[in-house]
């Protein structure tokens, strides 16, 4: 395999919460310290990295405590609401990984970057909310807030989940400054939760607005590879590999995989939406006509393995 050059990692929620998804500051920070180590791994290996990350569980968790104190202070709209898991899960992650890339001797440091993602304002994603976030409650919990008019859906053993609007990012706006700060040496984290969706309907001059949705954080880091030419897209997960039959006697993990197979599996309808259904859209549409590229799905203990080997997580190559 060609080895590796730039390299957009994509962490998943699960990495930065607790086993459980508990999301307390101190399980948050002792899962980011874990998955900082593994980062640095990577960057240890040589190549430069471009770091993305989930935002579910968080922004969740803050609609949650905007509603409760709306009568106290005024709310905040759910674009804000990604805007502050971004600065809060950056600056943990910077401190994380600066003292992780130091005891490694690596003269590397971190740079968080607030991201805004494009969206079009008429997304069908807007009428027919997809994206799940916050806690997991039972069933009868759930529907106490499905009566205040909130969608929330079954989403298996864990539970229940709220479910908000979540539009196709189109571009990354901030794709530019990203690019200086890896080209300068940094480890760039950015386009936290997907972006910060906003579009650009003319309505106010040149200004771009915010729009009240989270987008798919490993959709956006599809295209924000594509953007910085990186030639690998690392989506780090809880699971080493993408399964068949997932969950079934006759489950089987995926190991290399062309473009066409990977197609063919989802079109079979192997993928939940909402969990390894966009991780392996994002793969796709990442490495489809694009011949030098590679997206790996895999584990964050993999993630280093992944970029340097092939047989490491489920690979799809053109
Ligand atoms: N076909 C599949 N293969 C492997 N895992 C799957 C599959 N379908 C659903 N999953 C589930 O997807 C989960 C990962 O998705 P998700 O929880 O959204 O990840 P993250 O928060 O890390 O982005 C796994 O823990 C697994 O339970
Ligand atoms: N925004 C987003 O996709 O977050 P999760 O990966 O945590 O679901």
């Amino acid at each position: 395999m060609t080895p590796a050059r730039r390299v957009v990692i994509a962490l998943g929620g699960n990495a930065m919460t607790g086993p459980d998804g508990s999301a307390t500051p101190t399980v948050q920070r002792d899962a980011i310290r874990e998955a900082a180590g593994h980062i640095a791994d990577v960057v240890a290996s040589g190549v430069e990295v471009v770091l993305t990350h989930g935002n579910g569980p968080q922004v969740g968790n803050l609609l949650v405590k905007n509603e409760m104190a709306a009568h106290v202070v005024p709310p905040v709209p759910l674009d804000w609401n990604v805007a502050q898991t971004q600065a809060t899960i950056a600056f943990t992650l910077a401190d994380e990984l600066d003292a992780a890339l130091a005891a490694r001797g690596l003269s590397q440091r971190t740079a968080g970057l607030v991201t805004r993602t494009l969206v079009d304002a008429d997304d069908p994603g807007f009428r027919e909310p997809s994206k799940p976030v916050g806690r997991f409650l039972p069933r009868e919990e759930a529907e106490r807030f499905v009566a205040l008019g909130q969608i929330w859906e079954d989403r298996g053993e864990k539970g229940w989940r709220r479910i908000v609007a979540s539009p196709e990012p189109r571009s990354v706006v901030d794709s530019p400054a990203i690019h200086a700060l890896a080209e300068a040496g940094f480890v760039v984290v950015c386009a936290g939760g997907g972006g910060i969706p906003v579009t650009d309907d003319g309505s106010d001059g040149d200004a771009l607005r915010g729009v009240e949705a989270v987008i798919d954080k490993d959709l956006t880091a599809a295209i924000l590879a594509r953007e910085l030419d990186a030639d690998t897209l690392v989506i780090a997960t809880d699971v080493p590999n993408v399964m068949v039959d997932f969950g079934t006697p006759t489950a089987r993990p995926l190991g290399r995989v062309t473009v066409s197979e990977m197609r063919g599996h989802a079109a079979a309808g192997q993928f939940a939406r909402g969990s390894m259904g966009p991780k392996v859209e994002a793969a796709l549409r990442f490495v489809d006509g694009s011949a030098a590229s590679r997206a790996v799905i895999t584990s964050l203990e993999h993630i280093a393995d992944a970029v340097t080997d092939d047989d490491a997580g489920t690979v799809i190559a053109p």
